[in-house]
């Protein structure tokens, strides 16, 4: 008797659990659906009337003797995505190597040379978006250049994602970025911890993901922060969004640098179209959960076709209908 009450008792126990699991996941599907739809919202139609330049000049900040592939798939994914023109600011041993992966980047080698302040300055008033950080490497002397073109682009008000070693700069130097609403970061799980740890000055509490983001959105003067893993969450310190779409159990290397690289084109496709467009919540937060969306649905259709052996390569190909599966339906 005791037995079959206690067996009610837990069936009715998995019927409440189920229902609430399903209205959780039904309510997350509607809340990503709602969210693609502002995505939607940004992107800009395109037009014969339109010239080049005009869909986005995008520049890439990173790119050194040990990492070239980085800001390679940040460039080539900025230009996949729909940019017209992607910029690549690296040091000058990185240059020809990026310039031979592809006819399709303009690659500047000026990130070591004792002007190179100076050098990416001229290019700033050209550009829609900075993305810093892709491949940059921890080389002191790169760092502090690129200090100084963050300080550039800040005066411009020009957007800056901020990803990899940028991230590593800005956990030296958090006032770096403090306040700038311009500014999306873009860790990974190792990134968030070194960050947070470094403006909150103590360890990330590991069982409340949400609260750890919004804390460090909020330290750092709302600036919106992208914590990537099995689900992305995404706050500008007031909201928090979550992105689940589903990708696969591939973790190749690069997957970070196609985020970083198409989230510097929705950045500015997003300020462009202002919170009229995104219903009032942040549109860089709203560009965020687009990057984060077509990235792991590149990952889910590349490793559909290529399983284990997917590369970021095979993601990029995949850019183009991933794009079009999420956006232009
Ligand atoms: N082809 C190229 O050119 C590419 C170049 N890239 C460039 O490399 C540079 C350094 O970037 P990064 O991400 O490797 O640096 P960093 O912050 O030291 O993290 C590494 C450490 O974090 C850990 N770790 C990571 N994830 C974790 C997790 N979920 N959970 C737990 N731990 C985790 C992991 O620990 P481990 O497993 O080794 O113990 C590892 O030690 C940067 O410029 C970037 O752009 C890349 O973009 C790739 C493609
Ligand atoms: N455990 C996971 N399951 C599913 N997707 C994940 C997982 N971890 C990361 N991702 C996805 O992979 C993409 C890149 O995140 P990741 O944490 O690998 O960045 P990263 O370490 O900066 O990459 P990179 O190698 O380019 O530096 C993001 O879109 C994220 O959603
Ligand atoms: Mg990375």
């Amino acid at each position: 008797m005791a037995l079959s009450s206690r067996c009610g008792a837990f069936r009715t126990c998995r019927r409440v659990l189920e229902r609430a699991f399903s209205l959780y996941k039904a309510h997350s599907i509607k809340d990503m659906e709602n969210t693609l739809q502002l995505v939607r919202n940004i992107i800009p139609p395109l037009s014969s009337t339109k010239h080049k330049g005009q869909d986005g000049r995008i520049g890439i900040v990173g790119g050194c003797q040990e990492y070239t592939g980085a800001p390679y798939f940040a460039a080539i994914s900025a230009l996949k995505v729909g940019a017209d023109l992607s910029h690549v600011f690296c040091a000058s041993t990185a240059a020809p190597v990026i310039k031979a992966y592809s006819p399709e980047l303009i690659v500047h080698p000026v990130l070591d040379s004792p002007g190179a302040v100076h050098e990416v300055e001229k290019w700033l008033p050209r550009l829609h978006a900075l993305v810093v950080g892709p491949g940059l490497g921890r080389d002191d002397a790169l760092l502090k250049n690129v200090k100084g073109i963050l300080e550039a682009s800040k005066a411009r008000d020009i957007p800056v994602v901020i990803d990899a070693d940028g991230l590593w700069l800005v956990a030296q130097q958090p006032a770096l970025i403090q306040g700038y609403r311009k500014a999306v970061l873009t860790p990974n799980h190792m990134e968030f911890s070194r960050l947070y740890d470094a403006v909150l000055r103590g360890p990330v509490d590991s069982d409340d993901r949400h609260g750890s983001l919004l804390r460090l959105s909020q330290a750092l003067g709302n600036v919106t922060v992208v914590q990537k893993g099995e689900r992305d969450i995404l706050s500008d310190g007031q909201q928090v969004l979550v992105c689940s779409q589903e990708g696969s159990s591939r973790r190749c290397g690069g997957q970070g640098d196609l985020l970083s690289g198409s989230l510097g084109v929705l950045v500015h496709w997003a300020l462009l179209a202002g919170p009229e467009k995104t219903n009032g919540s942040s549109p860089l937060l709203v560009a965020a959960f687009g990057a984060c969306s077509l990235t792991r649905q590149c990952n889910h259709q590349a490793f559909q076709k290529h399983g284990r052996s997917t590369t970021t390569s095979d993601m990029i190909a995949e850019v183009g209908t991933a794009f079009s599966k999420l956006f232009e339906t």
